[in-house]
């Protein structure tokens, strides 16, 4: 679902710095390649991963949810010297296709890669985040959120993606069971006191929160 018109979309595209080569081919061969393309945060989405991570200038990032890595190579973009991203995944299928890009970016160095179930490679994760982006399943949102809420340091973010979900959570008739678990997380977000947040409408919708 687009949620503006197309033409304004088209505008936004044309006014935003391009992909670098190593994206726009990642996103041309996830694509070609790979089942469920759509999945790829894709160029507006990635360049404003990149943008919000230039500012904060983390030194440590969480990814859950690598899929063919075009996000991960986005959000480190950002990093800071001697900084590192860690980005799980749990489809092993895809791991040489991933291993493969990360190698081509010079980025490569500050990529950890594994291959596994957040749920299990989180709590062994001792360090604090600056910043957490989840975009895995969504039944497990709420966990992935609650696991990493108290590893995230005070002034950092955590970044959902598809919080709106093609638009269902504010259709009362939709009861599909994704759809109720992105309602009860965006729910719990805007409940916790411990966090501020704000939800951008941007491609299928983005939460993001700040841990005060
Ligand atoms: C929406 S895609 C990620 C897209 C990627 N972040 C991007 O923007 O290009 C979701 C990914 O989450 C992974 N995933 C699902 N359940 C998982 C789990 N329990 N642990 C780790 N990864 C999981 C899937 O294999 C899939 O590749």
């Amino acid at each position: 679902m687009e949620f503006i018109p197309a033409d304004i979309d088209q505008y936004c595209v044309d006014h935003t710095t391009p992909e670098d080569d190593l994206l726009s081919k990642l996103n041309r061969e996830t694509h070609a390649k790979v089942l469920q393309s759509r999945m790829l945060s894709g160029h507006i989405q990635g360049r404003f991963l990149s943008m919000l991570s230039h500012m904060i200038q983390p030194k440590l990032i969480l990814e859950i949810g690598t899929y063919t890595g075009y996000s991960a190579l986005c959000l480190a973009e950002g990093l800071a010297e001697n900084g590192k991203i860690i980005t799980i995944d749990v489809n092993e299928e895809l791991e040489d296709f991933v291993r493969d890009f990360f190698k081509q970016s010079p980025l490569n160095d500050k990529i950890d890669f594994r291959i596994g179930n957040a749920l299990q490679i989180i709590p062994v994760i001792a360090d604090a985040f600056d910043i957490v982006f989840i975009d895995a399943d969504k039944m497990n949102y709420k966990n992935y959120y609650d696991l990493v809420i108290d590893k995230v340091r005070t002034g950092g973010y955590i970044i959902a993606d598809n919080v709106l979900w093609s638009g269902k959570v504010s259709n009362p008739a939709a009861k599909d069971k994704d759809t109720l678990n992105i309602r009860e997380f965006n729910k719990m977000i805007q409940d916790d006191a411990r966090v501020e947040n704000i939800l951008l409408p941007i491609r299928d919708g983005l939460m993001v929160v700040r841990k005060k």
